[in-house]
């Protein structure tokens, strides 16, 4: 079993001080708890949440403070930590970039987002990533990672399915006003997928934007086992049963049947 909580978070905008702080509460009253998490999962910018202009001031060094402050944590509670994703200046571009940790502490995988949202502003102010999505892994299991928008490139999750994945992170901040894509999205990407999909969204409202919560861990059935609030910070938690994967691969042998030769 892997025991997965995730912080479906009300960001602090703008202020990336008070978001550590926030965070390293949080993960302090995860570990303390009788049963330990194995994987800890925080949402997309949540150092910044989408306050684009200020970022040139805001967002880290490629090896800054909240690099270090996620690797100290992951390493202190020797926990995984799926760090969701911050804004990272390099070579004078800003990237939305997820961090993965392992319980050594170690950076094990980081993921620039490729599709940058037009309806949030990110082409104007970020550069997409241009680096291939990978697989990586945590505790001997193979999983991927994509943000938010990229929720909505099937061809994105389907190429990590490929390379063997169980499990799926969806870190975002994905506003109420599209709430109804963002769960049926999620549910068709778990299914088609015949994989474990965790996501893990922020509450709250910036700037005239509401944002939908409503973080969701969906079995490879697509059956939604756990599900937020639409507005309150809190936290998600369950014990996923990874054979579960296997058993549907071979029940409904998806991966079996493709022909990818006949069609892109
Ligand atoms: N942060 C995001 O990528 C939001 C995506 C979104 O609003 C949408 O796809 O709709």
């Amino acid at each position: 079993m892997l025991h997965v909580v995730c912080f479906q978070m009300d960001i602090s905008p703008g202020d990336p001080e008070a978001n550590r702080q926030a965070v390293e509460a949080w993960v302090k009253e995860q570990m303390t708890n009788d049963e330990k998490p194995d994987i800890l999962v925080l949402p997309e910018m949540w150092t910044t949440a989408y306050r684009l202009k200020d970022l040139d001031k805001t967002a880290d060094a490629p090896k800054g403070e909240t690099i270090q402050f996620l690797s100290d944590l992951a390493k202190f509670y020797q926990v995984n930590i799926v760090g969701g994703s911050i804004a990272v200046k390099e070579a004078g571009e800003i990237y939305n970039r997820a961090l993965i940790f392992n319980r050594e502490g170690e950076l094990v995988y980081e993921y620039d987002k490729i599709h940058l949202v037009p309806m949030l502003d990110e082409p104007k102010y970020l550069t997409g990533g241009r680096q291939k999505v990978e697989s990586f892994t945590l505790d001997g299991h193979k999983m991927g990672m994509i943000i938010c928008y990229d929720l909505r490139f099937p061809e994105l999750a389907r190429s990590l399915a490929v390379e063997g994945i169980e499990l799926l992170f969806v870190v975002a901040e994905w506003p109420e006003a599209r709430a109804i894509h963002w769960e049926v999205l999620q549910q068709a990407r778990a299914i088609e997928n015949q994989v474990y999909l965790i996501s893990c969204n922020r509450v709250g409202e910036d700037e005239g934007t509401l944002f939908a919560g409503r973080s969701m861990f969906i079995n490879p059935w697509g059956e939604v086992i756990v599900k937020g609030t639409k507005d309150k910070q809190e936290t998600l938690r369950a014990k996923l049963d990874l054979d579960e994967v296997v058993e549907i691969r071979n029940n409904v042998p998806v991966f079996k049947s493709r022909v990818p030769h006949l069609y892109k």
